[in-house]
């Protein structure tokens, strides 16, 4: 990938989050325009907070965009349907989402989805016009056993649907270990593998490969964020714990080169 696409800092507020914490999203709305012209800013709530952020962030637009995109965290396959708990992807865009992350290590975890499942529900999120992003990431194990470009690879091979271009997809490396838990590789172990998915990328989608967005996710903080942006080859942060305060989300947003 070029350093010359533009960052994307994505907000991942998982099973977190309850009518009051508008007040937070209200606060990155106000930040957002100071922090723009470094990149560009999603935040995924909870499904139960979707179509209120969405109608907060299209109050707070500039000259028809929103400052702050809205997205969700995950999909079910079918347009519609009896699938008691799930929720489609034209249900997310109906209530005002433009992208959904799918195959995060939490899900492939809890839920058992496979890579099959998670290009299928990449297929459908573009079936109804949203912004697919895909996570990959090797566990602690995996990285021990030097298995890390191995298992990104065949992630990346089975997870991720043919025709994707820069607008329909986007790659979160997320390394399993680093959620959540304050660690983070090494600046060369990202610039390692963010080159590996991004050579993948340009040998599947050619043209548009280099142009597809590769995020960093896993204990992205403000203290390092400056220092993991600005490595080769990644283009913004899938941020957990540190989105969930205006004030940290923007200050990562600022660390972007
Ligand atoms: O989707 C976000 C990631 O799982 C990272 O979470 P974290 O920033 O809390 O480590």
């Amino acid at each position: 990938m070029t350093d010359a696409v533009r960052p994307l800092i994505a907000g991942n507020w998982k099973m977190n989050g309850l009518k009051a914490s508008m007040t937070e999203f209200e606060a990155m709305l106000r930040g957002a325009p100071d922090v723009l012209d470094k990149a560009d800013l999603l935040v995924c709530p909870p499904v139960t907070l979707l179509a209120s952020f969405a109608s907060k962030a299209s109050s707070f637009g500039q000259e028809g965009r929103h400052v702050v995109s809205v997205g969700a965290q995950d999909c079910h396959k079918n347009v519609s349907g009896a699938h008691t708990g799930d929720i489609a992807p034209e249900m997310l865009a109906d209530a005002g989402a433009t992208a959904v992350i799918v195959g995060h290590s939490e899900r492939r975890a809890d839920h058992g989805e496979t890579d099959a499942v998670v290009r299928e529900k990449a297929l459908a999120a573009w079936r109804a016009g949203l912004t697919a992003i895909v996570c990959i990431g090797e566990t602690q194990g995996e990285r021990d056993a030097g298995k890390t470009l191995d298992v990104c690879g065949t992630q990346l091979q089975g997870s991720l649907p043919d025709d994707a271009t820069s607008g329909n997809l986007i790659v979160a490396y997320e390394p399993v270990w680093a959620i959540g838990t304050g660690l983070t590789p090494t600046v060369q172990d990202v610039e390692q593998v963010h080159k590996f998915i991004c050579d993948r990328l340009t040998e599947r989608f050619k043209n548009e490969g280099p142009s597809i967005r590769i995020l960093y996710g896993g204990s992205v903080k403000p203290s390092n964020a400056r220092e993991l942006m600005a490595v080769p080859n990644v283009n913004g942060a899938l941020v957990g714990g540190a989105s969930l305060k205006a004030a940290d989300f923007l200050a990562i947003a600022a660390g972007c080169p």
